[in-house]
């Protein structure tokens, strides 16, 4: 099962899971201005924003504008998150790379974040991929509460993979399992992505954990262990679902990064460039961040030692 590749493929999503969730809004330019950043530092794909409703996620409102204005680059996709037809609708009008629908396994949550049932959901997002299938514009589905429902508490493997088998019916090729609240635990990934894949080895899967309960890292090896090699992870490890009681912090993109190069594998995103631009963060969101790496620095970037111990004899 596992497939031992090096090679990882990091997904940056600050601007849309992490901007998502801040009180205050974001200007669009400095949204324009991280993304651009980001575009540089080596990531596969970029999530740039949603287009969701603005009552319900005032702080992306701006989305068309951001779209606009960003400076793409070769060699990144760029995709934004969709949760139905009128989304839909507003990102195509955008030269969108790919489309990242989204619903929960969890009926409570689903009800909650996109005021939907999930029959209802999964009938708005088939309509969309009918839209779009055969364009040149990818899809990819992110199933949230996979590993877990704040509300429900545990969701089977076997509600997972049903679902997983209806997109897979319609046509979706790409799939992402969300931890949406830090639920998931290693062994329970490997358990769930060796089932998805097994059942499923034509699609496309990613990862992506929260760092609730600081488990994200050991989530990301346990993922690998089992064959999955890309990840969702954001800029300073800000975000989290606003509809998701309890949800904090993303798998921090840098401390991902850092850990995953020391281990051998080539994630492609230069870590000194990243580092640079989640330095400018903090004073962007107005508060801390959870980022390990930005407080400590690689594990080789030195103290010089004190005066005294020259006189230790
Ligand atoms: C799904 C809806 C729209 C339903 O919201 P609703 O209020 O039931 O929508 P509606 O269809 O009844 O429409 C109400 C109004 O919203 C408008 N509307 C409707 N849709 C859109 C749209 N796309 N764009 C712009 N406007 C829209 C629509 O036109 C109408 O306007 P009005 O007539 O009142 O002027 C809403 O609940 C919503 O936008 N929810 C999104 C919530 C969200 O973004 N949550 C966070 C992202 S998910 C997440 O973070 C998890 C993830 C992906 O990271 C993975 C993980 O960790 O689990």
């Amino acid at each position: 099962m596992a497939t031992h590749s090096k090679k990882v493929f990091m997904q940056e999503v600050a601007t849309r899971d992490g901007f998502q969730n801040e009180a205050q809004f974001i200007a669009t330019e400095d949204k324009v201005r991280v993304v651009d950043a980001l575009s540089l530092c080596g990531f596969a794909k970029i999530e740039v924003t949603s287009f969701t409703s603005p009552k319900a996620i005032p702080a992306l409102r701006d989305a068309e504008d951001v779209m606009h204005q960003i400076k793409r680059q070769p060699g990144v996709e760029y995709t934004v998150l969709v949760p139905n037809v009128r989304g839909a609708e507003r990102a195509l009008s955008c030269g969108i790379d790919e489309a990242n629908l989204v619903m929960s396994m969890s009926e409570t949550h689903n009800r909650s974040n996109l005021r939907m049932t999930r029959e209802q959901s999964f009938e708005q997002l088939r309509q969309v991929v009918a839209a779009i299938s055969g364009s040149r514009v990818a899809i990819n589905i992110s199933l949230s509460t996979t590993f877990g429902c704040p509300m429900e508490g545990d969701v089977s493997e076997d509600e997972v993979m049903r679902w997983l088998d209806r997109f897979a019916d319609i046509g979706v090729k790409r799939a992402t399992l969300c931890d949406t609240t830090g639920m998931a635990y290693p062994s329970q990934v490997r358990s769930m992505a060796s089932r998805a894949q097994q059942l499923h080895p034509d699609m496309a899967f990613t990862m992506h954990f929260h760092n609730t309960r600081s488990m994200a890292q050991a989530n990301a090896l346990a993922s690998l262990s089992a064959g999955i090699n890309r990840f969702d992870a954001s800029l300073g490890g800000i975000g989290g679902c606003p509809y998701a009681p309890g949800a904090s912090g993303n798998a921090c993109t840098e401390d991902m990064v850092h850990m995953l190069e020391l281990e051998g594998f080539d994630t492609g995103v230069d870590l000194n460039k990243l580092l640079e631009v989640s330095r400018t963060l903090p004073t962007l969101i107005g508060h801390d961040i959870p980022s390990q790496l930005l407080k400590a620095g690689p594990r080789l970037a030195l103290h010089p030692a004190p005066e005294y111990t020259r006189d230790v004899k």
